[in-house]
């Protein structure tokens, strides 16, 4: 459409534009991609060098640039815009809301997470299937969400087959009145099974408290999450077997890299060509600085440092929540409207934070 046929595919993420081969992208190239999985052009996390990065568009001459990737790369694409800003470069910078966590703020929803939430239900049904099988049969499913909880929710709101759902933004308890093990056994007495899901930055610092844990991160920055599925099986067993002496059929369900692995479905392929148009339409348009994706169902182009003041999280006073514990019948874990609007507080408050944190670059 608009005759362009040189397009460079940055090979590993970041590091690629001053580390990495570039790729030349034809529709030959391309022309299956969105039938696989993963990424053709790999990904990497850390590297980000805004100056190299800036070196190299310079030095090759490239005058749009399309950044596809979560809430980190949204914030490294906001630098390099500023950046191609500071040197007068007649340069479009796009960001591409692409993450399977739905974290991204303002737009509607991110492209891979409405696959990652059919996929989650494959991982729930074989759990369910699983401990009705059994006597007493607990199933626990972790499913991916770092700060946020939208892959849990979405999917035990659509299987239906989910008891309880544990999230990050949402703390929860084990012991006493109203904890955990007092709902596990209600259910398992009511239905002889229960099934769990839990989003794995849940409970994160119950783990931490039980191994000592150091608080490592990955090359971005981002906390490495410790395995709270396993925990919350063991605790599960441990509690049944030694305190209750009733015997407990644990089935723990870890889908989260096949969850990610897989090809897109046909909503995220549609979102994805929307959003793929939507970005070069703008950037034609001498739009820059911009990342594209839908706002209240309506498409739109939104500044990048909008996107990345803030990350998304489930609104613990939201419909969406509301429904969810309605239908699920779980306990909230928070008394009243008064803790849960303390709670939301906050969640607020951590994210700005750790927002700030972050905000050093790392290479
Ligand atoms: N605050 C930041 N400033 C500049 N660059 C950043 C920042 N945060 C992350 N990045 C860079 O963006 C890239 C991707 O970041 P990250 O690994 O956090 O994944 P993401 O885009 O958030 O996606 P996801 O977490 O969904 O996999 C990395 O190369 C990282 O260095
Ligand atoms: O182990 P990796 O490859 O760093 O990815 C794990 C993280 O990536 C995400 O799936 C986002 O893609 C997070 O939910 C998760 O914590």
């Amino acid at each position: 459409m608009y005759g362009v046929d040189d397009i460079l595919g940055i090979v590993g993420g970041y590091r690629g534009f001053y580390s990495k081969n570039t790729v030349k992208l034809t529709p030959k190239v391309v022309n299956d991609i969105h039938k696989r999985g993963g990424t053709t052009l790999l990904t990497s996390r850390g590297g980000h060098d805004t100056v190299k990065i800036v070196d190299s568009i310079q030095d090759r001459g490239i005058n749009q640039v399309y950044i596809i990737g979560g809430d980190g790369t949204q914030k490294g694409a906001a630098l390099i815009h500023e950046e191609v800003e500071k040197r007068g470069m007649k340069v479009a910078v796009a960001g591409i809301p692409k993450t399977i966590d739905n974290d991204i703020a303002v737009i509607d929803k991110s492209f891979g997470f409405d696959t990652a939430v059919e996929e989650a239900q494959r991982a729930i049904n074989a759990a369910h299937v699983e401990v009705e099988c059994v006597e007493n049969g607990v199933g626990v499913v972790k499913l991916m969400g770092r700060y946020s909880g939208f892959i849990a929710m979405h999917a035990t709101l659509a299987s239906r087959d989910v008891d309880c759902c544990l999230i990050p933004e949402s703390p929860f308890y084990l012991e006493g009145q109203g904890g955990l093990f007092q709902f596990i056994e209600s259910r398992m007495k009511e239905n002889g099974h229960v099934v769990i899901v839990i989003a794995e930055g849940a409970g994160q610092e119950f783990v931490a408290q039980s191994i000592h844990d150091v608080n490592q991160k990955d090359a971005s920055g981002n906390r490495l999450l410790l395995d709270v599925g396993l925990w919350l099986s063991h605790k599960i067993k441990d509690h049944f077997t030694q305190v209750r002496e009733m015997d407990v059929n644990m089935k723990y369900i870890d889908p989260t890299y096949m969850i990610r692995a897989i090809p897109s479905n046909a909503s995220d392929n549609i979102y994805c060509t929307l959003l793929a148009q939507s970005a070069v339409h703008g950037a034609m348009a001498g739009y820059t600085g911009f990342t594209v994706g839908p706002v209240n169902g309506k498409h739109a182009y939104i500044p990048i440092a909008r996107v990345t003041e803030t990350q998304n999280t489930v609104r613990l006073t939201d419909r969406m929540w509301a429904r969810l514990l309605s239908s699920t019948n779980q306990p909230s874990f928070l008394n009243s409207c008064d803790d849960i609007l303390l709670q939301q507080e906050r969640v607020d408050r951590d994210m700005v934070d750790m927002i700030h944190k972050m905000k050093i670059t790392s290479t």
